[in-house]
């Protein structure tokens, strides 16, 4: 069993008088693919955006528990710390309207590192890792709206890695892909999780027993079940988990 990266303890979120999320405990193992699966409005997403505290910037957002990176909590960290540890990537893709280039080295220079040979090296081994080093190594100074889709989508994968960030959040990646884009990032889940602890958000169950080594179950705003992937998919113990993968509601 791999040590755990980040662990969730106790977690209650409101938005107002709402309760989003209801006493979540988890731990996340490091260099493995950590899936949320459930149904629209469940929670997936609102716990995800806690992990880099992105529901810091939601007017009316009430968090207490406790979460722990590498057994820090992450409320004591300087957040822009936090955001270059844990980075995140989004439902559709979102490019800055600049060069491939500079999409990339955007997070570098904002760390200070003017260098152009540092930033050279951090683009291609960024792109390289993403995947997409070769369909754009030829188009770097090109605008990165000139990409499809999945290439927009691998390019931000790039960006985030840009700053070495030890988690990388995932909120669906895929949802707006075609099935060639959707199997490349998945394969680079597969790979990147040799390096980075990955937490991904998916509609899609196939996705998660196809690329998660575990998975939790959401419903209503509670963590129905969490556990191996493999176990997940044969032998769920609650009913409810057992309903939602046989495809019985959501
Ligand atoms: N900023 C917000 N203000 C108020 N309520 C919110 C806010 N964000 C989310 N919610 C509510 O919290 C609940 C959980 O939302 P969340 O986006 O986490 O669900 P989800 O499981 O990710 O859903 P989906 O799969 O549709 O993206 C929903 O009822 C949603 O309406």
């Amino acid at each position: 069993m791999n040590s755990n990266k980040i662990s969730i303890q106790n977690v209650d979120l409101f938005y107002g008088t709402f309760q989003a999320l209801k006493s979540i405990n988890m731990d996340i193992p490091e260099n493995q693919v950590t899936a949320f699966i459930g149904p629209s409005g469940c929670g997936k997403s609102t716990l995800l955006k806690c992990l880099n505290r992105m529901n810091d910037l939601v007017e009316g957002c009430k968090i207490t528990g406790e979460i722990l990176l590498d057994d820090k909590s992450i409320n004591q960290m300087d957040v822009n710390l936090l955001r270059k540890q844990v980075g995140m990537v989004f439902q559709k893709p979102n490019p800055f309207p600049m060069s491939v280039y500079d999409n990339i080295a955007f997070g570098p220079r904002t760390h200070g590192i003017r260098s152009r040979v540092m930033l050279d090296e951090i683009v291609e081994k960024s792109l390289r890792d993403a995947a997409i080093w070769d369909e754009v190594k030829d188009r770097l100074n090109k605008s990165a709206l000139g990409l499809s889709g999945g290439q927009q989508q691998r390019l931000c994968i790039a960006r985030a890695l840009a700053v070495h960030p030890e988690v990388l959040l995932m909120d669906e990646p895929t949802s707006a892909l075609d099935p060639i884009s959707t199997s490349k990032i998945e394969e680079l889940c597969t790979q990147l999780k040799k390096e980075y602890t990955i937490v991904i958000v998916t509609h899609n169950m196939q996705q998660a027993a196809r690329i998660s080594d575990r998975t939790a179950f959401f419903l209503l705003g509670e963590a129905v079940e969490y556990t191996d992937t493999e176990k997940m998919f044969s032998m769920p113990t609650d009913k409810r988990t057992e309903d939602y993968i046989t495809g019985r509601f959501g």
